[in-house]
């Protein structure tokens, strides 16, 4: 596809494009009218907590699912390979530990915003440190969210000479996105924000599927595609398992390669351990502590439906990263033998599967509109939920303490207001992003590891070690957040090639690539440092492959809040608030006992159980979930040994 025979979205792709627009602000203002009609904050930023676990699953999955992923992963998987699939084995652990511990904790605490937990577990200063820094996070995320789309279609579209009439105008889409999404958010509240989200995960996913289906055909289909992306090496992860039980299988790859999926150097991109268990932080900070996730387990009707919509994540999460991959690997089996990157046809790798779609499917009439539908469902579900998060910590953690006297109609257009204060915001960030450069997945992942991960190990502090105390906790995010701008500025800013699997096309030119690298990253250090291979000292530090950030960044907050809290005085357990604490070694204890003796254990854990909750009636129980906030919180009175949580939290 050069220029002269770029084809433009047909009609009916512009059309499939607004009824995208229309259908999401139809349902937005389906909810503004409905209803008790937003009149309240709890309507309006909690969705009345009635919600179902299918739409939460799917709105919980749809939140940070955005076109950066849509566009993002099947680029990663085109460049390096299916190693990127490892991330699919952290969604394991990354949920079921927010499932059976911050939902349980969370939710029992009766909150609206998660760094209302930071006040009772803590003070007040690590809430407002927690809300602003939630604050920054989403900010530069959402502008990245709603700017992919746009570099994504400029890929085909630019320049753009008769804008609106033959094509597609960028910023057009974007201005127009961006509004639509504030309108409806702030019309409609919560509650539109999750069904709008269904919506648009339909959508996303079906993009996606109508594209792999059509692509395989014009690609020469399944077995002409695996000869493919086999000759090309780009499957890794099946190599370890089919090397170990059928070597003859792999006879022709050395040993080299197959072990460079669990290569355990933590500077080395993506890895087995980087991706899996690196992910595994990624996703507490994402599904655990996220005031984005924590409103829609808090808008649960219940507990037990908060817990199953996490759970419902999990195959929602395999099926979006199995569609990525297989995308990636057709786009492969088309390119691998002439890149549109190398020739130059495009900028970034991120316009590689929008180049794909009109390049192979622009006969398809409708399809390209269809895929740019489930680019844009993908951005709108992200940044609606990032402006209702951000209303509602605004509203409920930097507003509200001040005016706990405002009327709830007021508090309401107040928040209704914050709303679409945060969608022009986010309209000016989109330009700001536009200016940088780079990978837009790593450039997503990396601030959440930079800064949800310090967030992440200020709640894991309060939650696990029941000595932190408030001056521990400060320390330590603040800590953790110098430590995460350094590293991750000192690494874009020294641009140290942070080694990247390359997979050539055999063996043999493995040991050469790796040459290759080994020798730009000592160009690159020579004047610094006399090591040849590895960089050493500071710079190995920067080199730390992103995948690690929340991992670093939150231990670091958990230990310099410990030993500040120690050096400080440990918080005492008569002066933790009841259930701000997650009881770790008793669970882990009654878990051992269940395991060890399964039958005659369970038994004497409820009788513990009932026990537990009969002692503890000032706790908070949560049955009447319709009690004012104010009477609830009087309930809370520091308990003496039972200041934990101690109720089943399975489901
Ligand atoms: C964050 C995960 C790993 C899981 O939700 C995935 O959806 C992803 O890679 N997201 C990239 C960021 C984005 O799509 O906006
Ligand atoms: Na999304």
């Amino acid at each position: 596809m050069d220029v002269t025979e770029q084809k433009y979205f047909s009609t009916i792709d512009f059309v499939l494009f607004v009824l995208l627009l229309v259908a999401s602000m139809a349902i937005g203002l389906y909810y503004a009218l409905s209803g008790r009609q937003q009149r309240t904050t709890r309507e309006f930023l909690l969705a009345d907590q009635s919600m179902k676990c299918l739409p939460l699953s799917l709105s919980l999955m749809a939140t940070f699912q955005s076109a950066v992923a849509i566009v993002g992963t099947p680029a990663e998987v085109f460049t390096n390979g299916t190693q990127y699939w490892f991330i699919g084995c952290s969604y394991i652990l990354g949920l079921l530990i927010p499932a059976h511990i911050f939902i349980p904790v969370f939710y029992r605490l009766h909150l609206t915003s998660a760094y209302q937990y930071l006040e009772l577990r803590f003070c007040k200063a690590v809430r407002i440190c927690g809300t602003i820094t939630f604050i920054f996070q989403m900010i530069i995320y959402m502008g990245v969210g709603i700017y992919t789309p746009a570099l994504a279609l400029n890929a085909v579209l630019c320049p753009p000479i008769l804008p609106l009439v033959t094509g597609f105008h960028l910023w057009g889409a974007v201005l127009a996105t961006g509004l639509v999404c504030t309108i409806y958010t702030a019309l409609g509240g919560l509650k539109a924000v999750i069904w709008t989200d269904v919506f648009q995960t339909v959508v996303m996913f079906a993009g996606q599927l109508a594209v792999i289906i059509v692509g395989v055909q014009q690609a020469g289909g399944l077995s002409h595609i695996w000869r493919k992306v086999i000759e090309g090496n780009r499957i890794s992860g099946i190599e370890i398992i089919l090397f170990k039980h059928f070597p003859y299988v792999m006879g022709s790859l050395t040993v080299s390669v197959c072990s460079e999926s669990l290569n355990p150097d933590p500077t080395v991109r993506h890895t087995f351990w980087t991706l899996a268990l690196g992910g595994v932080f990624l996703m507490l900070s994402l599904y655990g502590v996220n005031q984005t996730q924590v409103q829609r387990y808090l808008s649960s009707r219940t507990e037990k439906e908060a817990v199953m919509s996490c759970y419902m994540v999990f195959p929602c999460l395999q099926i979006a990263l199995g569609l990525s991959c297989v995308m990636g690997l057709v786009m492969f089996a088309c390119y691998s033998d002439n890149s549109p990157l190398d020739n130059q046809y495009i900028t970034s790798k991120d316009q590689m599967v929008l180049y794909f779609i009109m390049d192979m499917l622009q006969d398809f009439s409708g399809l390209p509109g269809l895929f740019v539908a489930c680019l844009f469902s993908a951005s709108l579900s992200t940044i609606s939920s990032a402006f209702s998060s951000l209303a509602t910590v605004t509203m409920e953690d930097l507003i509200k303490p001040h005016y706990p006297s405002m009327v709830e109609t007021r508090a309401t257009l107040l928040s209704k207001i914050l709303t679409f204060a945060y969608g022009l915001v986010c309209l000016v960030m989109a330009y700001v992003i536009h200016l940088m450069n780079g990978s837009v997945l790593q450039a997503a992942l990396s601030i959440f590891g930079m800064v949800g991960g310090p967030l992440l190990g200020v709640f894991c502090l309060g939650i696990f070690f029941p000595l932190a105390n408030s001056t521990g906790a400060v320390t330590g995010l603040v800590a953790g957040l110098v430590l995460a701008f350094w590293v991750g500025i000192g690494g874009f800013v020294t641009q140290i090639p942070s080694i990247t699997t390359v997979r050539p096309n055999n063996c043999t030119d493995m040991a050469a690539t790796e040459n290759a690298i080994m020798a730009t990253v000592t160009t690159a250090l020579a004047p610094i440092t006399d090591e040849p291979s590895k960089p050493v000292g500071l710079y190995a530090l920067y080199s730390l492959s992103y995948m690690w950030y929340s991992a670093l960044n939150s231990s670091v907050v958990i230990l310099i809040g410990l030993i500040v809290s120690l050096i400080t005085g440990p918080m005492k357990q008569g002066e933790l608030v009841a259930g701000t604490v997650y009881p770790l070694m008793d669970k882990a204890q009654d878990l051992m006992q269940k395991l060890l003796r399964p039958k005659s254990c369970v038994g004497s854990r409820e009788q513990r159980q009932i026990g537990t909750c009969q002692e503890q009636t000032n706790g908070p129980v949560r049955t009447e979930r319709n009690t004012a906030k104010e009477e609830e919180r009087k309930t809370f009175q520091p308990l003496s040994h039972v200041a934990y949580l101690e109720q089943e939290t399975s489901v």
